[in-house]
């Protein structure tokens, strides 16, 4: 097969590879002159995932066409310019499956109805798991869950895109995965907090246990199945991203919970943490969703410059419940 690859960062330039050590052959668009250059000349992304060979099969470009006349393509650019990258690919019927995660904001969308607006004659499907780039482009085993509405095509495309150490699950739940990849973003970074703050392992436990209540609540709001959520892309990618330092999301995290400034540790960042830009979107969305997200809440306003200790305190002090969704 002919595979498309649309953003040349980590995640990108992991499925690239992936891909390419299946035997297909790769376009892999990226924006940047110099991430094309690096890649055609010394077959290495040397600026977002330095220490990975990469295959002689992955061609880089800066044509969007080009890459669009794949067999299939996969869309890896930040969840926030995703609408205007696809502006540019041409609608041509390819399947298209969206590997990145967040929450358009604005518009409050998730990203395949964002990709379903702009792409009308294009099959949806999306790909979101626990991930991280340098472990999938070393070859190490992943599972990853594939939805589509259409459950025949997922199927169809978890074949045509496994590998060995490459596992896809499908499924129908379009919602559920993605809204598991970008509320997990917004957690990772809660649970940073916790660590940089010193607060223990405890609460991390049970940050993550409440953060997954909290993404429940507002995936069934949002018409997400609930095995959707237990499943690779909700609770598997929770896990991981909540528990190390490898997580852009995590580290994040780790910084405001040791009081550094949000403005700072965001402005000198090349690599994205999608869970900064998720979280303002998802407090919104949850608010219009009638959601209670508290974490989320606690999150924005750290990265809205709050003191770490009075957030967390408003969180220890809220009124006791029943445990459960
Ligand atoms: N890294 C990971 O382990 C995983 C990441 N993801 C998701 O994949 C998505 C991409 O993340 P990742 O590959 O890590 O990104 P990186 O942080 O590695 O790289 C940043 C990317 O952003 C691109 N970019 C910056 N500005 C723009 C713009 N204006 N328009 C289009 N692209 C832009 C860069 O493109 P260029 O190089 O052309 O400038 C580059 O591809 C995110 O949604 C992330 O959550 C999902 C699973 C795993
Ligand atoms: O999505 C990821 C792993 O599944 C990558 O997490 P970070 O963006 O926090 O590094």
């Amino acid at each position: 097969m002919k595979i498309g690859v649309i953003g040349g960062g980590a995640w990108g330039t992991a499925l690239a590879q992936v891909m390419a050590s299946g035997g297909n052959d790769v376009r892999l668009w990226a924006r940047e002159k110099e991430v094309v250059s690096v890649i055609n000349s010394v077959h290495r992304n040397t600026l977002f995932l330095p220490d990975c060979p990469l295959s002689e099969r992955i061609t880089a470009t800066g044509e969007l066409g080009w890459v669009g006349e794949t067999d299939a393509i996969l869309v890896v650019t930040p969840a926030q310019h995703m609408r205007t990258v696809l502006e540019g690919l041409p609608d041509n019927g390819r399947p298209l499956i969206l590997c990145s995660k967040g929450i358009e904001a604005g518009s409050l969308k998730l990203l395949h109805e964002v990709a379903h607006e702009v792409m009308a004659s294009s099959p949806i499907a999306v790909l979101s798991g626990p991930t991280f780039a340098h472990e999938v482009a070393a070859g190490l085993p992943t599972a990853v869950t594939l939805a589509s509405a259409d459950e025949e095509l997922a199927r169809d495309l978890a074949e045509r895109i496994a590998q060995p150490t490459f596992r896809p699950y499908a499924t129908g739940d379009v919602a559920g995965a993605e809204i598991g990849g970008a509320v997990k973003n917004v957690l990772a970074i809660a649970c940073g907090v916790v660590d940089g703050a010193g607060l223990g392992q405890n609460a991390r436990a049970a940050m993550i246990a409440r953060g997954f209540a909290e993404m429940t609540r507002f995936g069934l709001a949002r018409g997400a199945r609930v095995e959707t959520l237990g499943g690779l892309s909700g609770l598997g990618d929770l896990v991981l991203t909540c528990t190390s330092t490898s997580s852009r999301n995590f580290s994040l995290g780790v910084g405001l919970g040791e009081g550094k400034p949000a403005r700072e540790l965001l402005e000198d960042r090349r690599t994205v943490a999608e869970g900064a830009a998720t979280a303002p979107v998802l407090r919104e969305a949850a608010s219009e969703a009638g959601v209670d997200m508290p974490i989320t809440q606690a999150v924005c306003a750290l990265l809205e410059g709050a003191q770490v200790r009075p957030v967390i305190d408003a969180l220890l002090n809220r009124p006791l419940r029943a445990e459960g969704v």
